[in-house]
């Protein structure tokens, strides 16, 4: 069994260490707040990001970047997106050999409009590791640290890089596709976590199932309409890391974008929000960016449009919903593109 690093020691990385650890992996588990490494060693707990949850003894935490990374053969990062760029300065002046660079973080960033793993690209030179890997799909980590069943994909443009994270986290309760639509998976975490935002404000808002089903079903049409124009796969968003994805994050209060949601349904303010849930809400950048994708690519897409509304423009959630409901008339189903019309979904 290999060594590897896991680079962010919130609630996901911290799962994902623990997935690697009963694959019996030796696990570098980073974290850049040293009283946070020194707690996990001695407790072999993460009680803030995992609650309540023992981790295997072949987790240990680092401060130090540099030994984390040292001889690993590959390296996870699982820090907000907002921290990637700064993660990937740190380590390019600290590693000297070729990995496999997974990372399992969701969103886009604002104004670059960039993937999570375009930025990688950016940042660190590419004969570090080739082609960057993407870990997504439905999982929640307190689930995944309890050992329930979980399945999630792994993307890359090198199936081989992809093959091999596969192999490092399939285990029994953990079980791992493979989807070569880098940009459909990617794409598909990072903008269900607009519509769990949506969902949850629905929800605050005691509006029930119905409101709920359509708020998954027509934010997946969007999410669709949006990544086919960026060059996904359609047929990526009928999957784990697309359907599955909104499911469990829309029908969930583990999911925070849902939690957070649902505290401004209820009227709270953002920033209020924000202070309260102590851990990363990527929805809300998410959303800016989509809204500016959607705007520079003329795609329509109401839901994020009022979601952004709401968040950045003061507008009421009742407001942005009376709003949806009284668009003007439109079709459900649009025309599939020819290439597609022969497949089924
Ligand atoms: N929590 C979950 O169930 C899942 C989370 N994700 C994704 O994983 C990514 C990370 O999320 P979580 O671990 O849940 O967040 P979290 O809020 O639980 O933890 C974030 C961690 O990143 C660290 N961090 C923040 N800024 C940093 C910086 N500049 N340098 C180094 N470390 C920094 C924080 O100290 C914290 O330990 C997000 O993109 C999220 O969407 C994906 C699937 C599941
Ligand atoms: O992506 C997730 C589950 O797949 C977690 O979603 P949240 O970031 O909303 O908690």
């Amino acid at each position: 069994m290999g060594k590897v690093a896991v680079l962010g020691a919130g609630s996901w990385g911290t799962a994902l260490a623990l997935v690697l650890g009963d694959n019996q992996h030796e696990v570098r588990l980073w974290t850049h707040r040293k009283e946070q490494a020194k707690e996990i060693n001695e407790t072999h707990m993460n009680e803030r990001y995992l609650k309540g949850i023992e981790l295997p003894k072949q987790i240990t935490a680092y401060h130090d970047l540099q030994k984390a990374i040292n001889d690993v053969e590959a390296i996870v990062l699982v820090v907000p997106t907002k921290a990637i760029r700064e993660v990937c300065q740190q380590l390019k002046g600290l590693l000297h050999h070729k990995v496999t660079l997974i990372h399992a973080s969701k969103g886009i960033e604002p104004d670059s409009l960039k993937r999570v793993s375009e930025v990688i690209e950016e940042e660190l030179p590419k004969d570090l590791y080739g082609e960057v890997v993407v870990l997504s799909g439905p999982s929640h980590a307190e689930e995944v640290g309890a050992r329930h069943p979980t399945t999630v994909t792994v993307s890359s443009t090198d199936e081989t890089l992809a093959q091999h994270a596969q192999d490092l986290f399939i285990n029994e309760s953990f079980r791992v596709y493979t989807n070569p639509d880098i940009v459909g998976v990617e794409l598909g975490g990072a903008l269900k976590n607009i519509i769990a935002l949506g969902a949850g404000i629905s929800d605050g808002l005691d509006y029930g199932d119905n409101a709920k089903a359509a708020l998954i079903t027509r934010g997946l049409a969007e999410i669709a309409r949006l990544g086919s124009s960026m060059g996904a796969n359609p047929l990526t968003f009928a999957g784990l890391t697309g359907v599955g994805d909104l499911i469990v994050t829309c029908t969930s209060s583990h999911s925070r974008n849902w939690r957070a949601g649902h505290l401004l349904g209820k009227g709270y303010k953002l920033e209020d929000v924000l202070d309260q849930m102590g851990m990363v809400v990527e929805g809300v950048r998410t959303t800016k960016a989509a809204h500016q994708l959607s705007a520079e690519r003329g795609i329509e897409m109401p839901i994020t449009n009022g979601i952004y509304n709401l968040l950045f423009n003061q507008k009421k959630p009742k407001d942005v919903v009376d709003q949806l409901m009284n668009r003007g008339k439109t079709h459900e189903v649009e025309e599939l593109p020819d290439d597609l019309s022969n497949q089924t979904l």
